[in-house]
Parts: C-alpha cells; sequence; structure tokens
C-alpha cells in the first residue's frame, strides 16, 4: 500500500501534467521528470533516458521510483525498442545508492529503499528492450550496477572517470545479485578481485576487464551509443529478446526468490551501529576532500 501511494505520488511529480508545447514535439516526445528526462524519437523507437539529479544522480528512493515508472512506461510502449541510458549532469553517470537513504532512517524506511533498488534493478536487466549505457561520467557502486544491467556499454574515454563496485570500501557489501550481475558480465575471477578490493577501473582498464565494451571521445558518447542501437535493433526482436531471457532469466529468478529475504537481511546489516558509523565517516571524508 505504502508503496502504491508512492507511486502513484510520484507519478504526479512525475511531470506528465506539466509538459509545455514546446517539450512535445511529434518526433521528439519529451518528459520532463524530476530526476530524469525521457526523449522518445517516435520514427527510430529509441528513448534517451537522462539523469539529471544534480550534484551526482544519486539513487534516491524517489529517484528510483521515478526511474521504474519511466522504464515500464517505455517498456508498454510499442513504439519504443531501446533505450539509451545516459548522464545530464557533467562529469558524472551516477554516484550509486543514495548513502543518506541508508543512513539514521528507521527499519521501515531501509525495506522501502531496498525493495525500490530490487525493483530498479528487476525491471533493467529483465527488459525486452535492447538497453545502451552511454557512461558520459563517473560510475562508482549502484551507479555501475545500474550501467552493467544494461546490454551495452560506451563509456567516455576520460581518465578522470571510473567505474566499479566500490562497497567494500565504504565498508558494505555488495549483494549477491550484484555480485551476479558483474560476474555475468566480467566472469567469476575478475568479480573475485573487484568485488573483495572494492575496485574502481579507470576507463582504460574497464574496457581491458570488459566492465564496458568500448570507448570513445566524451563529446562522441551518445553518437556511438545510437549507432550501436542500430546495429542492435537489425535483430529481429523476438529472437534477440528470447536469447537475452535465456542468458539473465536464472539470475533474475534467484533474487525472485529471495527477494524478502534481500531485503531483511539488507535491513539488518545496514542497521548495525558498526554499518551506520562506517556510512557516516564515508559521508564525511566526500565532504572533507571537497575542503
Ligand atoms: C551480508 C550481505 C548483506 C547485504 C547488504 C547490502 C549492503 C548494502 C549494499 C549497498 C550497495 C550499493 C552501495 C552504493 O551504491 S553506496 C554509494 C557508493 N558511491 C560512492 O562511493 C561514490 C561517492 N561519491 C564520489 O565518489 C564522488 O561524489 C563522485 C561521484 C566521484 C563525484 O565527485 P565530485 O567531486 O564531483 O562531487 P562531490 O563533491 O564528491 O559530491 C557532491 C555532493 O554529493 C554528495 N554525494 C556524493 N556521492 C553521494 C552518494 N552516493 N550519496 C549521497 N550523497 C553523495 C557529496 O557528499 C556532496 O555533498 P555536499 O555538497 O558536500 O553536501
Amino acid at each position: 500500500m505504502m508503496i502504491l501511494s508512492r507511486l502513484l505520488g510520484c507519478q504526479e511529480q512525475l511531470g506528465f501534467l506539466h509538459q509545455s508545447k514546446e517539450e512535445l514535439t511529434d518526433s521528439h516526445p519529451v518528459v520532463c521528470n524530476r530526476n530524469i528526462l525521457v526523449e522518445l524519437e517516435e520514427g527510430v523507437g529509441v528513448a534517451v533516458m537522462k539523469m539529471k539529479s544534480p550534484p551526482v544522480n544519486s539513487l534516491s528512493l524517489d529517484f528510483l521510483t521515478e526511474f521504474s515508472i519511466s522504464l515500464e512506461k517505455l517498456e508498454n510502449d510499442r513504439g519504443c525498442r531501446g533505450v539509451i541510458l545516459t548522464s545530464a549532469v557533467p562529469k558524472i553517470f551516477s554516484a550509486g545508492l543514495d548513502i543518506k537513504e541508508m543512513c539514521g532512517k528507521s527499519a521501515e524506511h531501509y525495506a522501502e529503499f531496498w525493495r525500490a533498488v530490487q525493483e530498479m534493478w528487476l525491471k533493467l536487466y529483465k527488459s525486452n528492450m535492447v538497453t545502451i549505457a552511454a557512461i558520459n561520467g563517473n560510475c562508482p557502486a549502484g551507479g555501475c550496477l545500474m550501467a552493467v544491467s544494461c546490454d551495452y556499454r560506451i563509456m567516455a574515454e576520460n581518465p578522470k572517470y571510473s567505474i566499479g563496485l566500490n562497497e567494500t570500501q565504504l565498508g558494505i557489501v555488495a549483494p549477491f545479485w550484484f555480485k551476479d550481475t558483474i560476474a555475468n558480465t566480467i566472469g567469476h575471477r575478475a568479480t573475485e578481485r573487484s568485488l573483495q578490493l572494492g575496485l574502481l577501473y579507470s576507463a582504460s582498464d574497464a574496457l581491458k576487464i570488459g566492465i564496458v565494451d568500448e570507448l570513445v571521445p566524451e563529446e562522441k558518447v551518445l553518437n556511438a551509443a545510437a549507432a550501436t542501437m542500430s546495429q542492435w535493433l537489425a535483430i529481429p526482436d523476438y529472437a534477440r529478446q528470447i536469447s537475452k531471457s535465456m542468458m539473465r532469466k536464472p539470475t533474475l529468478d534467484r533474487l525472485l526468490t529471495h527477494r524478502e529475504s534481500d531485503i531483511q537481511n539488507f535491513v539488518s546489516f545496514v542497521t548495525k551501529d558498526s554499518i551506520q558509523k562506517s556510512l557516516q565517516t564515508y559521508m564525511e571524508s566526500l565532504k572533507q576532500r571537497k575542503g
């Protein structure tokens, strides 16, 4: 019930009611949401989802709810066959889960938050559409999860950008389905090293290890994503979708089977004093780094 009312509440915030005439054209209907801009190029059947939640596109409960609703709308739109996920915030793809959602809140809040994280991943990983991440900035932790849940990743070849699952550096543990998703991308051994050490890879190392599929100059990331999209869309949908599902279903089913216990694990983990302390220390270190 709480989730339903949040979804309904968010749908109003989503701004479907606030589209101006300039934002709606025949060829490029744009939905300006609070955190995500969705532009559907109808003739081509491709939507661009631009995350625009400054300063760092952190994945708050509101953001995640909006993301899942937006993706579901595209999924149900027969005119949309592919999605390019990118960022409208300079230098940042996404800073991952919003740490503020995991600090000093109630157990009920943590459960609701974690369900929204699961939902985002389930929707993205099982999408029937072709999903391409156009990674135009830093991409740690939950941001990396979003990227590796797509079918293909193109990253800006900027030595300042990094990508990876750095959870252990915060004193927290990537759950089994984060681990499964990255292992499905880079293999068991590389995942073991990557997760234990909480490695963040530079763009060039990310290409070497296979977290990303292609590097291009920053200004070409979106064009490269569009070019790759047209190659993938040349394959008949039905055959491609069944192949995707064959590869991903066991991983999806594992979370679906253990969804409630995964939420309980998260809540009991994140409510530990030691974990709260680690997260608070990490947030403070982010602030100090600035100064
Ligand atoms: C037994 C098993 C049980 C399983 C239990 C599960 C356990 C939980 C698993 C959780 C899984 C995933 C975790 C995550 O995704 S945690 C998030 C990890 N993210 C990071 O480590 C990235 C942190 N951020 C950065 O490194 C940098 O901000 C940046 C992205 C490189 C950008 O650098 P910048 O210099 O451009 O910006 P900066 O000044 O650092 O930040 C601007 C403001 O944004 C705040 N901020 C940054 N990141 C986050 C975040 N993730 N959440 C919330 N807020 C964030 C930062 O503090 C600045 O705020 P302010 O301006 O100072 O107020």
